[in-house]
């Protein structure tokens, strides 16, 4: 593990959450990305090395729908950055994560993504996120 790349943040109001962490954060989100497949609007904000991701639900299934009807808006999930997810994966199945895509898949901000079950991790959504290279 590099570093913590984000720390993901359930919203209801992706719009109302952007003011809310633009004035904490003193500067406005770099990047707005919808990811289709995993029914999620994302914001991205800078605070210094880290990021904060903003997630906001586009349809009742988004696993950030069932989060905030469960649990309320709070933090989602933290993300760490590696070099290689798939030597990650097989490092972490081996210590007994529940892997929940064993094949990465496409996250935001141009990054292949694998999550861990919260259960796995002291109640904590884990995603491991390798940048992709841009040839
Ligand atoms: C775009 C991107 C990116 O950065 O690139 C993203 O981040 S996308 C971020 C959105 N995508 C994802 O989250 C994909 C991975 N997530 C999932 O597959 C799912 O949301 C699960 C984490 C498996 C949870 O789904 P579901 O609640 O249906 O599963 P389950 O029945 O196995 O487990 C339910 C138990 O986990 C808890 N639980 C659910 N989500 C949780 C979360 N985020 N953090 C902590 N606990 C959580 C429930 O309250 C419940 O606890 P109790 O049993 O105690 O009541
Ligand atoms: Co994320």
């Amino acid at each position: 593990m590099e570093k913590i790349e984000h720390i993901g943040i359930a919203v209801k109001n992706i719009q109302e959450a952007n003011k809310i962490y633009e004035a904490l954060l003193g500067n406005a989100p770099y990047k707005s990305e919808k990811v289709e497949s995993e029914g999620v609007e994302t914001s991205f904000f800078k605070c210094g090395e880290s990021k904060i991701e903003l997630l906001e639900a586009l349809n009742p299934e988004s696993p950030i729908a069932k989060f905030i009807d469960k649990r309320g808006e709070g933090i989602h999930h933290i993300a760490f950055a590696v070099k290689d997810i798939k030597v990650e994966v097989e490092r972490l199945k081996k210590e007994g994560f529940n892997v929940l895509n064993e094949e990465p898949k496409k996250g935001a901000d141009n990054k292949l993504v694998v999550f861990l079950h919260p259960k796995s991790a002291n109640g904590v959504l884990v995603e491991l996120c390798q940048e992709i290279e841009n040839n």
